[in-house]
């Protein structure tokens, strides 16, 4: 796709909107990379100032739910999502917006599912239950892949904001990238989580401030809410319930309200970046309702875009100020609009600007101390168990710097692809994300996948991925044609329904580089789960007892309730989640066994740090006292 030159110079050249960006704009981004800094220095000072890994990776694990649930929907909103959101409304209307019916589900089973596994296991990494569950290998492969979808997602989202404002505004393109990367190692690297949480918080309200302000001047200058409502609805950007079947067909409800329930999933569920915050909480009660907090937040942050999209719709539609032919294929288009809905009002455009900003930075600080934190504890610690804790948190801060430098590499390579960003961000979600879902749920939900299903799987699910993803990119088949931006020209809706359903019906060979991105995540979790289990059919399937107690979730067990018991054991062979179920790694026992790899604990006595437990590994049993040097 070229982008038409006079469209980039109609952009670029307006000397209106450059000229009403002023000094006072400059200084409130300046504030809130200042007051991003701070924050990190105030936890780089105080508490335990960092020294231990605890600290620095899992915020002592003390975290209260208000900051972890701001914080969990921060890590996955950013830039991409406040250009791309109101974008997508005003070329496509309000479909999008049932993707917020995704998020019941999408919510709630990260909160009664994978978080009571995960917690209880006591992890740092979400990795390490790969292990426990599977192998070493296979703890390797998600890791590796955690981190290649966490690069490429980071350079988009920084990239972002910095190249749609630098295209209106004429705002110093790399400077932006660099001021944003910089700052953000640093307070990374100083403060730790509870800097990253911390700042996620404060980050997240100038966004929701900022989209507010922008709403707000944007009804007031269309003449009120009845004359925005009115317009939109003339010009047929409020969606119906679409519920054509069509898997190609790229919005509907299905894939929005099914599709985005596993893209929840693979972001909620079992990513890094959140998983991480969940085991940060000071307890599991509290991780839980961090994950039911983050509902309603996650809904406004939607309906905020939502609405934007339709007030820049109703304030500009029939009165594009530059030419629309092309205008509503680029996110920049966005930016055009706000900037030049808000100028004349001081303060406003930089408002907008520290949204776009604090978005991308709590995304790219989450990025960057989840990425130190599975560098550190799935492919450092593992090599070096002896490591001191000084000098572990010295290379975690090493990492998390790394990182922001990787970043800015990163920010480099990213082009504008084409399609919309979101479109973008969306599908590295599902191509990269879905088979990590994917694996997740194998180990969790299927107690006969073994480790060798597991890398099958997941090797098979990235593949088919890649083609799928790759094939729809080269041949632009996902997608469809955005309603006209003109308002006054009026569709009869009902119409398209038959039309477009009639010719799914004759599309008998359904292309498969045509299948809506939303259904990527679902997709290949499923291709993942179903190889592996294949696979691990035939290379001899898990036997119940060998099988780290706490790493099952008894899905099947409950899904199939109403069997009889003897054929529900036999069919789900279920350990039931114990309260009392933990793993632990007890070096001196290496000398009194040769295999420690899974030790596991049974009743036990806990008191000051002491514990006294029953152990078994390689089928004995002992009775064992030790004191645990840290918890
Ligand atoms: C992750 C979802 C879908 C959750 O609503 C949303 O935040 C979104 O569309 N994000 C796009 C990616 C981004 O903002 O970086
Ligand atoms: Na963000």
């Amino acid at each position: 796709l070229t982008v038409p030159s006079r469209i980039a110079t109609a952009f670029t050249m307006d000397p209106s909107i450059q000229k009403h960006f002023t000094v006072v704009d400059y200084v409130i981004f300046a504030v809130l990379l200042a007051a991003s800094m701070g924050i990190g220095l105030y936890y780089a000072l105080s508490g335990g100032r960092q020294r231990t890994t605890q600290e620095f990776l899992m915020a002592d694990r003390s975290m209260r739910c208000l900051p972890v649930s701001l914080s969990l929907i921060a890590s996955f909103q950013s830039a991409v999502a406040i250009i791309g959101v109101p974008a997508e409304i005003y070329t496509h209307g309000t479909q999008y917006w049932f993707i917020g019916c995704a998020y019941v589900l999408g919510l709630l089973i990260p909160a009664h599912v994978f978080i009571p596994v995960l917690y209880r296991l006591r992890l740092s990494s979400a990795y390490q239950y790969l292990e426990l569950r599977f192998s070493k290998a296979v703890r390797i492969c998600g890791t590796l892949t955690f981190i290649f979808q966490m690069v490429i997602y980071m350079g988009v989202c920084v990239y972002t904001p910095a190249f749609a404002l630098n295209a209106v505004t004429g705002f110093e393109l790399w400077g932006a990238v660099l001021a944003t990367g910089l700052v953000c190692t640093v307070y990374t690297t100083m403060g730790g989580l509870k800097a990253v949480i911390w700042t996620d918080v404060f980050q997240t309200i100038v966004m929701f401030a900022g989209q507010l302000a922008v709403i707000v001047v944007g009804v007031h200058q269309t003449g009120g809410v009845s004359e925005v409502w009115r317009k939109v609805w003339e010009g047929n950007r409020i969606s119906a319930l679409d519920l054509n079947p069509d898997p190609t067909e790229r919005h509907t409800f299905w894939t929005l309200a099914v599709g985005g329930v596993f893209l929840m999933l693979s972001l909620y569920g079992v990513n890094q970046a959140q998983v991480q915050r969940y085991l940060s909480a000071r307890t599991e009660k509290e991780a839980v309702r961090s994950c039911y907090m983050v509902f309603p937040s996650l809904q406004l942050a939607l309906a905020l875009s939502c609405v934007m999209g339709l007030v820049m719709f109703a304030r500009y539609c029939g009165e594009d100020p530059s030419d629309n032919i092309f205008l509503y294929i680029y996110p920049q288009m966005v930016i055009y609009f706000v900037m030049d809905m808000l100028q004349g009002l001081p303060g406003l455009p930089g408002l907008f600007v520290a949204c776009l900003f604090s978005a991308a930075l709590s995304t790219i600080s989450s990025a960057f101390n989840s990425l130190a934190t599975v560098t550190m504890e799935d492919l450092i610690k593992p090599h070096f168990p002896a490591m001191s804790e000084a000098r572990a948190t010295l290379l975690s801060k090493v990492l998390a710097m790394s990182y922001g430098l990787v970043c800015l590499a990163m920010a480099y390579l990213t082009h504008l692809m084409g399609d919309s960003v979101l479109q973008v961000a969306l599908k590295i979600f599902g191509m990269v994300g879905g088979p990590i879902l994917g694996l997740f749920c194998l180990g969790m939900f299927f107690p006969w996948a073994n480790s060798v299903g597991a890398v099958t799987g997941l090797g098979t699910g990235l593949s088919v991925s890649f083609w799928i993803g790759i094939g729809s990119i080269i041949s632009h088949s996902s997608g469809t044609k955005p309603l006209p931006p003109d308002c006054s020209s009026s569709f009869l809706s009902g119409n398209t329904t038959t039309v477009t359903q009639l010719s799914a019906l004759s599309n008998v060979t359904l292309s498969f580089y045509s299948l809506s991105y939303m259904w990527y995540s679902a997709f290949n979790c499923f291709t993942v789960i179903v190889i592996g289990l294949i696979i691990s059919f035939l290379t001899g399937p898990m036997k119940e007892q060998d099988v780290t107690p706490g790493t099952i979730y008894p899905l099947l067990g409950t899904l199939f309730g109403f069997l009889p018991a003897r054929l529900k054991k036999k069919l789900c062979c279920v350990t039931p989640l114990g309260q009392t179920v933990f793993v632990i790694k007890v070096f001196h026992l290496e000398q009194h066994l040769h295999q420690p790899d899974k030790i596991f604990i049974a009743p036990f006595t806990i008191s000051h740090k002491i514990i006294t437990y029953v152990c078994k590994t390689n089928d004995i049993l002992i009775t064992l006292t030790c004191t645990l040097a840290c918890w």
